[in-house]
């Protein structure tokens, strides 16, 4: 039986689709490579298409013997989907519908997706759990909620189990080097600090240092991209056992602050990263870090990468090693 990996071809999926290939599975990859890379996907079937395009997705699930689906194809940028909420709605939403009609047309009943912080918006306290209140402050968050719940609702009518993997701040990169963060135009934090200490961008902007915390700006819990491929397959695990639906924060639960990254970054890379102040980016909540004692106690995950100066260490290897990502160095 085959693994469907959505988005297999982006950051984190390619990150997934390696560890699945460590265990042997069989593997089969749906991406339109808007933002994901051939060059990323170490291994499986890829099939260059869009999932709402609903015969192309059929003949995907007709043409291979699929058990279960890690969805990771999605729109995901906070400051983008407070600007055009319609790709968000259209994308992520309708995608989702699209992705779900297709697993119940062909008898799939297993899903794994990939959900996000941002569900959670202002936290009322820190470290954030699973049964905190969910109301997003920005528009992709408030997609990721209506995907989560749309998967409740196939689950009580046709049986589609889930698990839905709330991760905060994914970076870093693989330890083989193969792989790593390459999106264009670059929005998040880390991968644009390197470039600033690449000398690719002339410094960084911080978006708002009027925030309730200790040094003004926003603070995140970063979490290893290898250490939430291992998420994925466990999760698939547990899902294959027949075990009930559940949802699961993915962090380290230690928050950074923007300013504390950048200055991790210059002790790992040993360059100067000017740095610009620049007004708050709408949508952003001021802190968010999680508890994930449900994902370590019911799926045995154990973050194996937890260190920030670790994680921006892996993403400087491959940021230094490939300066343009996946193209020509
Ligand atoms: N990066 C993070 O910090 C983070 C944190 C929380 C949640 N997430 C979620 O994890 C998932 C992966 O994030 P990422 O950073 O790897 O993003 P990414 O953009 O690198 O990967 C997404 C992939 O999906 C593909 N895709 C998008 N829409 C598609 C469609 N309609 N049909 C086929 N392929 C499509 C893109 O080409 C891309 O390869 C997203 O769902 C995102 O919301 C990311
Ligand atoms: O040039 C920049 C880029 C970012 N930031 C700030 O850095 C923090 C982190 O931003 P970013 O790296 O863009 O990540 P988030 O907006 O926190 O969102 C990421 O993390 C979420 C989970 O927490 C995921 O759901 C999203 O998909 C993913 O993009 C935020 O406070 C930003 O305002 C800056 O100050 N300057």
């Amino acid at each position: 039986m085959a693994v469907l990996v959505t988005g297999g071809a982006g950051y984190i999926g390619s990150h997934t689709v390696a560890a699945l290939l460590e265990r042997g599975e069989e593997i089969v990859i749906v991406d339109n490579l808007q933002q994901g890379h051939r060059e990323a996907v170490l291994g499986g079937k890829l099939y260059e298409g869009d999932l709402r395009d609903e015969a192309f997705l059929d003949q995907v699930f007709k043409e291979n013997s699929i058990d279960a689906v890690i969805h990771f194809a999605a729109n995901s940028l906070v400051g983008e989907s407070m600007t055009n909420p319609g790709k968000y709605y259209h994308n992520n939403v309708y995608g989702t519908l699209c992705l779900l009609e297709a697993m119940n047309k062909n008898g799939v009943k297993r899903i794994v997706f990939s959900s996000t912080a941002a569900t959670y918006g202002e936290p009322e306290r820190v470290p954030i759990d699973e049964h905190d209140r969910t109301v997003p402050t920005n528009a992709y968050g408030e997609t990721k909620l209506a995907m989560e719940k749309m998967m409740k609702w196939f689950d009580t009518a046709h049986g589609i189990h889930y698990v839905s993997l709330r991760y905060f701040n994914a970076a870093g990169a693989h330890a083989s080097g193969k792989i790593g963060e390459d999106h264009s135009p670059e929005t998040h934090l880390i991968p644009i600090v390197l470039q600033a200490a690449l000398g690719q961008r002339p410094h960084i902007s911080v978006f708002g240092d009027d925030y309730p915390t200790e040094d003004g700006t926003c603070i995140r819990d970063y979490i290893h991209v290898s250490d939430l491929a291992d998420a994925h397959v466990l999760a698939v695990d547990r899902l294959r056992r027949g075990e009930d639906s559940a949802v699961y924060n993915l962090g380290n639960g230690q928050g950074f602050s923007v300013k504390q990254v950048i200055d991790i970054a210059r002790n790992v890379t040993e360059r100067e990263i000017p740095v610009v102040m620049e007004a708050r980016r709408a949508g952003d909540p001021a802190v968010l870090i999680a508890s994930s004692d449900r994902a370590r106690k019911e799926l045995g995950w154990q973050p194996k990468r937890d260190k920030l100066d670790d994680i921006i260490r892996s993403a400087w290897q491959w940021h230094s090693a490939n300066p343009n990502g996946y193209g020509k160095n």
